[in-house]
C-alpha cells in the first residue's frame, strides 16, 4: 500500500498528526492550484480590459445593434488621426465630425475637406438602417483622405483622446438616433445616441483646452403640434409629437446648460426633411422609390378630413451651405479647462426650404422620374410621432448666415433618383 492511498477521500477528515508527510504535500499542492487559478483569473481581468477600451457594459438591444467601440489607439492610429484632422488651407479650421458615415455627416465632411479644412470623422456604423450604405459613405471618404473612427460618442475616453491627439477649433456633431417613428419601438437609442451621447460631447468638449465651438443637428420636429407657420425660432416648442423630437428638444435645453455654465459655443440646426444622394433608407422619399421601383404598394398618409401632409423637404446641398456657415460664423467657445471666463455664442438656426410640398406630389414627381407608375394606399396620418405639416421661416438663417436654398424638391428629386439607380444598379441591394 503507498502513502497516497492512506489519504482519506474526504479531505475534511484528514488528520494531520496521522500523517504529516501527506499534509505537506496536500499543502504544496494546493498553494500550486491558488497560484496557478490566480494567474488564469488574473489573465482574463487583463485580457478583457485590453480588449474593450470602452469598459462600460451597454444593454443588450444596445449592444446588439453594434454601438461598441472597436479598438482604437496606438502610433500608427493616432498618425491617421492627426493626418486626417491636418488643415491644408490658410485660415482652415480642424473639424471633428460625429455621425461622419451618416446622410448629412458624409456630405458635410466632403465638403469640408474640398475646401481644405481639416475633417475627422467619428460613427458607430450601428445598424439602424443597412451598414453597408454606411461602408460605401466611409469609402469614399476615405478616398479624399478623411479617416472615420469607429466608436461611439457615450464614450468618453475615446472622445477624450481624440482631444488630446488634436486640438480641434470646432465640433459638427451629426451623431443622432433619428426617425420620428422608431421611437416607438426602440425609446432606449434616443436617450442613449441624442441624451447621454451629447451630454458625453459636451463634457469633454468642456474640459478640452482650448474649447471648440459645437455645431449641431437639432430638428423641424421640436415645433410639434403647432399650428402657426411658417415655423420661425421664436415660437414653442413644449409640444413634441415624438421621443425623437423630445430628445432634440432635450439638446437644446442641455446646449444652453453648457454655454451657460462652461462658455461653449454652441449652434443648433433645426433641418427640415432633408433629401438627397446618399440619403437614408428609413425615409419615404426613399423607400417609396424602393418599393415603386419594385411593383410594392406604398402608404401615402392624410390629415384629418382628408386633409393633405406636407413637407418642406429640403436638399442636403442647401443643408450642407448651412452647416458650413455656421461653422463659419460661429465664435470662439470662451471657457478653457472646465472653466468660463465670459459669455459664449448659443444660437438655433431653422434650415429648410420655405416652400412645403404634399407627399402626394412627392409621389407623383418620383412617378414621372421613375417612369413607373406607384400603387397607392392612403392611411389616416397614424399617431406615431408624425405630424401633418412643416414649413420653415428661415430669415434668421438668411440675416445670420447667408443661408438661401436654391434647390426644389423636383430637382433635388432628379439628383436623387440619379444616384439610386446607379448605386443600386453597381450590384448593391436596396435594404433597410
Ligand atoms: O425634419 C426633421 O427633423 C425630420 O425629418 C424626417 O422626418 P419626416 O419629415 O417625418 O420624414 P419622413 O419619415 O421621410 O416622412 C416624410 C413624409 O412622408 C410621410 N410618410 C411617411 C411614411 C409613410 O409610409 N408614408 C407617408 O406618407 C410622413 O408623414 C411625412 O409627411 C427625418 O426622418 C427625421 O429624422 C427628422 O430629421
Amino acid at each position: 500500500m503507498s502513502h497516497l492511498d492512506n489519504i482519506p477521500s474526504t479531505p475534511g477528515k484528514f488528520k494531520m498528526e496521522k500523517s504529516p508527510y501527506i499534509n505537506r504535500l496536500r499543502l504544496h499542492s494546493s498553494l500550486a492550484k491558488l497560484t496557478f487559478w490566480s494567474f488564469v483569473f488574473l489573465g482574463l481581468i487583463l485580457i478583457f480590459f485590453f480588449r474593450s477600451p470602452s469598459s462600460n457594459p451597454l444593454p443588450s438591444d444596445l449592444s446588439r445593434r453594434s454601438l461598441r467601440t472597436s479598438s482604437w489607439g496606438g502610433p500608427a492610429w493616432e498618425k491617421r488621426v492627426r493626418s486626417s484632422a491636418r488643415v491644408r488651407a490658410r485660415n482652415g479650421i480642424s473639424v471633428l465630425v460625429t455621425g461622419a458615415a451618416g446622410f448629412v455627416g458624409t456630405h458635410v465632411s466632403a465638403a469640408l475637406k474640398r475646401r481644405g479644412d481639416g475633417v475627422l470623422g467619428l460613427d458607430n456604423f450601428n445598424d439602424y438602417y443597412d451598414p453597408s450604405l454606411k461602408r460605401s459613405r466611409q469609402a469614399l471618404l476615405e478616398r479624399s483622405g478623411i479617416f472615420i473612427v469607429e466608436g461611439d460618442i457615450n464614450d468618453e475616453a475615446l472622445l477624450k483622446k481624440l482631444f488630446e491627439v488634436v486640438a480641434f477649433t470646432h465640433v459638427m456633431h451629426l451623431a443622432a438616433q433619428a426617425g420620428v417613428r422608431y421611437a416607438m419601438e426602440n425609446p432606449g437609442s434616443y436617450v442613449h445616441s441624442n441624451i447621454a451621447g451629447f451630454v458625453s460631447l459636451l463634457e469633454v468638449c468642456k474640459n478640452a483646452n482650448p474649447q471648440p465651438a459645437i455645431v449641431w443637428a437639432s430638428s423641424s420636429s421640436v415645433y410639434g403640434l403647432n399650428t402657426k407657420v411658417p415655423f420661425s425660432e421664436k415660437d414653442r416648442t413644449d409640444q413634441p409629437a415624438s421621443l425623437y423630437a423630445a430628445t432634440k428638444k432635450a439638446g437644446e435645453e442641455i446646449a444652453h446648460t453648457y454655454n451657460h455654465i462652461y462658455g461653449l459655443s454652441l449652434t443648433g440646426l433645426r433641418f427640415f426633411t432633408v433629401y438627397g444622394p446618399w440619403g437614408r433608407p428609413d425615409m419615404a422619399y426613399f423607400f417609396f422609390t424602393k418599393d415603386i421601383l419594385k411593383g410594392k404598394s406604398i402608404t401615402i398618409f392624410e390629415a384629418a378630413d382628408h386633409g393633405t401632409v406636407a413637407r418642406d423637404f429640403t436638399y442636403i446641398d442647401d443643408i450642407v451651405k448651412g452647416c458650413l456657415a455656421s461653422l463659419d460664423t460661429a465664435e470662439k467657445s470662451t471657457g478653457s479647462g472646465g472653466k468660463k471666463k465670459g459669455s459664449a455664442q448659443l444660437r438655433v438656426f431653422n434650415l429648410g426650404n420655405t416652400s412645403p410640398v404634399p407627399v402626394s406630389d412627392l409621389v407623383s414627381i418620383l412617378e414621372r422620374q421613375l417612369k413607373v407608375k406607384a400603387k397607392k394606399n392612403i392611411m389616416k396620418l397614424p399617431r406615431n410621432g408624425d405630424v401633418p405639416f412643416t414649413h420653415a421661416n428661415i430669415s434668421s438663417a438668411q440675416r445670420e448666415l447667408g443661408y438661401k436654398p436654391t434647390t426644389d424638391l423636383q430637382t433635388g428629386l432628379k439628383k436623387f433618383v440619379r444616384w439610386y439607380l446607379s448605386y443600386y444598379s453597381g450590384g448593391k441591394k436596396a435594404s433597410g
